[in-house]
């Protein structure tokens, strides 16, 4: 796991070798400890360098290895070694210095990386912080604002801002092992004392005070009841105020605050389950790494609203040609300036500069005739884009790819209009669609390998989180927000306030309460989807009992509310008021307080008091309830998915790891518990009555999360 090489004669190699990220693994870690011992011993050895097979250095300790008992040999004790030889040591960085990886180099006397290498201290993005000396080392050598900034967020840097800051000693586009081994060769007879990090004084700054409590504040306002950050703000302060022999114990206690905390194992599995989710199976077997997905070197975009505007500046920003087609003149010369203007802006931002000549905007279906890909972005509605797939079919090739971006129509009906419905996929984007990360593709009955592939891959290239998964009403994210939010009304009339709601909400961890987003969102959107399905409006039958419809309990009160015109902020009002149109910041409303008083009254509800514990359990369980009916009906093929879904696209906190490993955490027996009293109180609810596949797996002694896939996995897919 380290090779030992002895090259101009008195320099030895040390290469990790641990593919595909080399990381600190106990075998690594051996390797490393036997290594060093022989090239510190060795007279022949006058300097050693440290680089990494495949042009990695290191991409930090083996994560995987959190999860078990501690083994192999701890990493401050033998990296103390590698500092206090009397023998040069040099990093040789090329591709990554991550957590571990960079404290790696930092124990060494000097670092050299290649121009294109990222380095930096994401432990706190995993629950954790840099306990290998890290949070000691990197403000001894940078100072306390610059360490403290890229600790507690975890941001990579560039080799060049690396150099700028002080962490490397030279950027090379050359082979950086070759550069660090004639750098040893020129080191072997200079002094090391001052090299040696751990000896020297932290430069402090004369507000270290305030400059902490600012950072605090800071951390507190936007990762709130995240732990993490703030201790590694802890772990700095004693960069600045302690020795280091102590400075490492404190690092070290602090590391043991964290490294068994609910919030660093949800971390690091949402660390894993990002990554699991590009790795799609369909039900005939074909998946991932066995379909080839095809190039796309053209695409279309129809209907330049908000949605398609973002997908058109995603396309082209990855070096895409793009035809923008509208339906008229005005509409596609406002889509084309804001086209323009986003991508103006981004190119900005990204220090690159815009690549307008990718863009073309036509009125004419016609011209989409040669592009590889086609998505369709017109508005929810499916009568228009079944008109719109109708056409397509005629003028597009026979091989082009049809992609509809809808948040929850049927892909296979839209397909069912086409002349190829197995070229039919559907790509769900989030708006606004050029900064969301999430994509769902959403696979029909009918939708080739091919075509998953292809839309799974162009989703990565975008820069997207791509979840593979099935068709029914809303997919996966927008059919789990129902309960969820519904929840969240049925809470109104029993007792609660928005703003109470949305309080609980946001203190569990989420960005917005449900209120404040629905107002953000618009509200106007799902009373029209209401209105469609017969739930609200004149197709409403008069003899239906009150707060009661297709069978099961209605709380019309959001209906209600867009009744008097507010849409959310912007009309600044809807569940809040704002203090314009467009006003981003809510005000609790006496006038939201009237109408659902007054709707209390009107059929003769007693307000309760409701707790905090119980607007989360009902929310959030049935959330993950429904999430398990998704699993139940294959629509989607793991927790993993759904909860990637939910951190990218909705907010979920993702210290909480995301719906369902939420709920594997509060205990599977627990949640059970609890939807089946919720569910006696609210029987007319079946959002709250346990799903098949809860009960099931509390009945195998409530599996982890990872291995509830062996449960599901006899069950019927539809992806
Ligand atoms: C023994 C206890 C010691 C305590 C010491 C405490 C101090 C140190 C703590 C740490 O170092 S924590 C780890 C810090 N490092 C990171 O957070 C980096 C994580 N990795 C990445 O950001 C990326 O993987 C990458 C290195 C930038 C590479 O990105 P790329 O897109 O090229 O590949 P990926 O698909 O992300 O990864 C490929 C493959 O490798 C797995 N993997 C990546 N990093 C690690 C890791 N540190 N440990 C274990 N496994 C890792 C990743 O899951 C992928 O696996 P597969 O999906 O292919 O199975």
């Amino acid at each position: 796991m380290a090779r030992y090489e002895l090259v101009k004669r008195s320099v030895a190699l040390i290469t990790l070798t641990n593919p595909p990220v080399n990381a600190l693994s106990s075998a690594v870690r051996h390797g490393i400890a036997k290594t060093m011992e022989r090239a510190l011993s060795d007279p022949k050895v006058t300097a050693v360098v440290i680089c990494g097979e495949n042009g990695r250095f290191c991409g930090g300790a083996d994560i995987r290895e959190f999860a078990g008992p501690l083994r192999g040999p701890p990493l401050v004790p033998l990296l103390d070694s590698i500092e206090a030889g009397e023998k040069p040591v040099v990093a040789a960085i090329e591709g990554v210095a991550l957590g571990g990886g960079l404290e790696l180099a930092l124990f060494c006397h000097y670092r050299i990386a290649h121009f294109k290498a990222r380095l930096g201290l994401p432990e706190v993005t995993l629950g954790i912080l840099p306990a290998a000396g890290g949070t000691q080392r990197l403000p001894r050598l940078i100072g306390i604002p610059a360490a403290l900034e890229l600790i507690t967020t975890g941001r990579h840097v560039s080799a060049q801002e690396a150099l700028k800051l002080g962490i490397v000693d030279q950027v090379t586009e050359q082979n950086a092992c070759e550069v660090a081994v004639e750098f040893a060769l020129r080191a072997v007879a200079k002094p090391l004392s001052s090299r040696r990090l751990s000896s020297l004084t932290t430069p402090c700054p004369p507000n270290l005070d305030a400059l902490l409590e600012a950072v605090t504040m800071q951390i507190q306002k936007k990762a709130r009841g995240v732990m993490a950050p703030l201790a590694c703000v802890q772990a700095v302060r004693a960069a600045a105020t302690m020795p280091y022999s102590q400075g490492i114990k404190r690092e070290s206690e602090l590391m043991a605050t964290l490294f068994n905390s609910g919030q660093a194992r949800a971390l690091q599995y949402c660390f894993f389950a990002e990554r699991t989710a590009g790795k799609w199976t369909l039900p005939s077997g074909a998946q991932w790494n066995d379909i080839k997905p095809r190039e796309i070197r053209s695409a279309a975009v129809i209907g330049l609203g908000t949605m398609g505007r973002g997908i058109a500046v995603s396309l082209a920003r990855v070096g895409i040609p793009v035809i923008a087609v509208e339906s008229d003149k005005k509409l596609l010369e406002t889509g084309r300036q804001m086209v323009i203007g986003m991508l103006e802006r981004d190119a900005k931002r990204r220090g690159v500069s815009a690549s307008h000549n990718l863009l073309k905007f036509t009125l004419g279906l016609q011209d989409l005739k040669d592009v590889d890909l086609v998505i369709e972005a017109v508005f929810e509605d499916m009568a228009l884009k079944k008109s719109v797939f109708r056409e397509l079919s005629k003028v597009c090739r026979p091989a082009t790819l049809f992609c509809t971006n809808t948040s929850g129509l049927d892909v296979d009906a839209l397909a069912g209009v086409t002349d190829r419905p197995q070229l039919v996929i559907g790509m769900h984007f989030f708006s606004p669609a050029h900064v969301m990360k999430l994509l769902e593709v959403v696979c029909g009955p009918r939708s080739s390998s091919e075509i998953v592939a292809t839309a799974m891959s162009l989703g990565k290239r975008m820069g997207k989180v791509s979840v593979a998964v099935g068709n029914c009403p809303g997919f996966v994210g927008n059919r789990m927000l129902k309960p969820y939010s519904d929840q969240a009304t049925f809470l109104l009339e029993e007792g609660a306030t928005p703003e109470q709601i949305d309080k609980a909400l946001e203190d569990f961890g989420f960005a917005m309460g449900v209120f404040r987003m629905s107002d953000l969102a618009g509200l106007d959107v799902g009373w029209r989807v209401r209105k469609e399905s017969g739930l609200t409006g004149p197709d409403v039958d008069p003899k239906n009992p009150p707060r009661r419809r297709q069978g099961r309990k209605y709380c019309p009160i959001p209906d209600m509310v867009c009744e008097q015109g507010r849409f959310g902020q912007k009309t600044g009002r809807g569940w809040y008021m704002y203090d314009k149109p467009g006003g981003t910041k809510a005000k609790p409303d006496p006038l939201i307080q009237n109408l659902i008083e007054m709707y209390r009254n009107r059929y003769g509800i007693q307000p309760r008091n409701i707790t905090d514990q119980e607007i989360i359990e009902r929310c959030l369980f049935a959330l993950a309830n429904e999430g398990f009916r998704i699993l139940e009906d294959g629509i989607a093929a793991r927790p993993e998915d759904i909860d990637v879904i939910y951190l990218f696209g909705y907010g979920f906190p993702r210290h909480r790891g995301g719906p369902m490993f939420y709920a594997s955490m509060v205990g599977l027996q627990r949640v059970l518990e609890r939807l089946e009293h919720y569910h006696q109180a609210h029987p007319d609810v079946p959002h709250l009555e346990p799903s098949p596949l809860l009960k099931k797996l509390v009945a195998c002694g409530s599996p982890p999360v990872q291995k509830w896939r062996e449960h599901i996995k006899t069950m019927h897919s539809h992806l």
